[in-house]
């Protein structure tokens, strides 16, 4: 029985809606982080090709791109490709590769009038040419843009992200640039990739897996969870909607009482 509750934690009856006008009349979080899980079981359950569910669910990160930035939310980060996804079949690593261009060379015009902010993290080098060239102009003709910060995650680990910052920090120590004295939370954080961005104050993680696939494990010391059953293709604005009414019903004490 716990773990039917677990499993279905933060999946209300679908009797309970909630409206934009009921979430804004308290604060949004800032930064909303995703998981966008379930995308082989969507396609696998209308016995249709795996990249299917991954076309569909590229569907569903514009519309929740939109939404996102219509309630006021500052950053959006989204689990697009993890380090461990290469182990994938070649074709489904090659299809997945695609999608960045695919979805920048129809989306990317409107992102640019919204104002959105397209930004990666992950280790881009490893990335096949093509799909880094398509981001790289993402970011470059977004750069200057102040709405919602669209940031992907893309080939990221977040254990290969903080072995990379203690790297550089034994650098910086050993060059006489820093003093180990001086290496505190702060300082850690300003190594990683997330640098530039406050920690996210909401995880939503799709499908029923419970479980954070080495996805910022620094970042998510104080984050609020929102697991739901419902696979990626199938989120929706009320989704996103109760998931933020979720968030906004819990007291964070960040540790405290
Ligand atoms: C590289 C893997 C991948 C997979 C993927 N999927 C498949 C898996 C998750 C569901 C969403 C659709 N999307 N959707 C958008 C992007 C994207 C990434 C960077 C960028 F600058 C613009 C768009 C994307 N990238």
């Amino acid at each position: 029985m716990l773990g039917k509750i677990w499993k279905n934690y933060g999946q209300l009856p679908s009797s309970v809606e909630y409206t934009k006008e009921d979430v804004l009349q308290h604060p949004v979080p800032e930064h909303v982080a995703i998981i966008m899980d379930g995308n082989g079981r969507w396609a696998k359950k209308r016995a249709l090709p795996r990249v299917a569910g991954h076309y569909e669910g590229m569907q569903v990160v514009r519309k929740i791109t939109r939404f996102a930035n219509e309630l006021g939310i500052k950053v959006l980060t989204l689990y697009a490709f993890s380090t461990e996804n290469w182990k994938r079949p070649k074709q489904e690593v090659e299809y997945l590769m695609k999608l960045p261009e695919q979805f920048l060379a129809t989306f990317l015009p409107e992102l640019i009038e919204e104002n959105v902010n397209v930004r990666v993290i992950g280790n881009r080098s490893q990335l096949p040419e093509h799909t880094r060239r398509a981001v790289e102009k993402a970011i470059e003709e977004t750069k200057h843009n102040t709405g919602l910060v669209l940031n992907f995650a893309l080939n990221y680990g977040s254990r290969a992200e903080i072995t990379y910052a203690m790297q550089e920090m034994a650098k910086q120590v050993q060059q006489g640039d820093l003093s180990p004295e001086q290496i505190n939370e702060e300082v850690v954080s300003s190594y990683l990739m997330t640098k530039d961005l406050k920690d996210p104050d909401l995880l939503i993680r799709t499908s029923g897996e419970i479980r954070l696939s080495n996805f910022m494990l620094w970042q998510l010391a104080y984050t609020e969870f929102w697991f739901t059953d419902v696979l990626w293709p199938d989120f929706t604005e009320q989704h996103l909607l109760q998931a933020i009414a979720e968030f906004q019903k819990r007291g964070r004490r960040f540790g405290g009482v």
